[in-house]
């Protein structure tokens, strides 16, 4: 069923397991994401980002996955990604989101706070849970840029004070990660004391962007069909390993979706020039989609949680 954010991370930061949120743009993407957490019987947030709500429209998406959600056993937590402004969460409250993201991070502090109260105030008046992000992750990303120079990771004791004063339910963190497939020349560097300082002064579920791991099975694939994807790199599973026992327990993951999408339609569109059966193209997209979301189920040891 549907259910509110709060009560699915305090448990899982709690139990030390993390919960994958898996944005969305389509039919086929919510039904890998829930037949593989209902096989699984893990909990699971999807997440539409601003993105995602240009592209298939923040309504149908929300009447999708709370239609879905609705008809299987594991909790599942409709969540907006990187709202903008207050507008955009009231509009997700109004389509029934359980779980909402003010992004006021590339604000000064003072108007992050303002900005996030606001936000807290309205969506708690309705039992919605409330995530805010302190920092800023490098990396490029549609419509989340921010460049080198302005990331900054986070600072543990600016955490302690921005989760006082706004009374937010989880918060999201800068300790190395970034958006998109380009996370670095080699491996990225993922501050593990600085998570360790800010989760020793923070009890509230952290959660961690720019997650994805680009998989080295999925690049070799892709990089077959000829896609150009050789400076890609991500997490490595490592870091997220570790990263888990030190409160992380939202981790998000759009980027490794995208790739196993591309897979699976380059595949058949590359391999057989006759087909044109969407049912066929984006069917074979679905098909590794499921394959990538299992592994993360598995690296969160989110497996049997629900
Ligand atoms: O943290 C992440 C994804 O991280 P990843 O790129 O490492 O998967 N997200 O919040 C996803 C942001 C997607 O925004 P848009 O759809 O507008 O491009
Ligand atoms: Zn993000």
């Amino acid at each position: 069923p549907l259910v509110v954010g709060k009560e699915v991370l305090d448990k899982a930061r709690r139990e030390g397991y993390a919960v994958p949120s898996f944005n969305t743009n389509n039919l086929e993407i919510t039904q890998a994401i829930l037949e593989v957490a209902e096989e699984l019987k893990a909990p699971v947030f999807i997440q539409v980002s601003d993105g995602a709500r240009k592209y298939a429209g923040m309504e149908n998406l929300a009447n999708l996955v709370k239609d879905m959600a609705s008809r299987v056993r594991v909790p599942v937590v409709l969540h907006l990604d990187h709202g903008a402004d207050f507008a955009m969460v009231m509009q997700a409250l109004r389509a029934g989101f359980t779980s909402v993201m003010i992004d006021a991070s590339h604000h000064p502090l003072e108007e992050n706070v303002r900005e996030t109260r606001k936000v807290v105030e309205a969506a708690h008046a309705v039992g919605v849970s409330v995530e805010a992000e302190l920092g800023r992750l490098q990396g490029i990303e549609d419509n989340v840029q921010v460049s080198e120079a302005e990331a900054f990771l986070t600072d543990p004791e600016e955490a302690e004070r921005f989760v006082a004063e706004t009374g937010i339910d989880y918060l999201a963190i800068a300790i190395g990660t970034s958006h998109g497939a380009y996370k670095g020349k080699g491996r990225p560097y993922i501050d593990h004391r600085r998570l360790q300082e800010i989760a020793r002064r923070v009890s509230l579920p952290l959660v961690l962007h720019g997650a994805s791991g680009v998989p080295a099975w999925l690049k070799e694939k892709l990089l077959a069909t000829g896609a150009e994807v050789k400076e890609a790199t991500g997490i490595h599973d490592e870091d997220i390993q570790k990263a888990i026992p030190n409160g992380i327990a939202k981790i998000n993951i759009d980027t490794d979706l995208r790739l196993a999408m591309t897979l699976g339609i380059r595949e058949v569109v590359v391999g057989n020039p006759r087909e044109f059966d969407p049912r066929k193209i984006i069917g074979k997209g679905r098909d590794y989609l499921k394959q990538v979301i299992r592994e993360k189920f598995q690296l969160m040891r989110t497996v049997g949680r629900a």
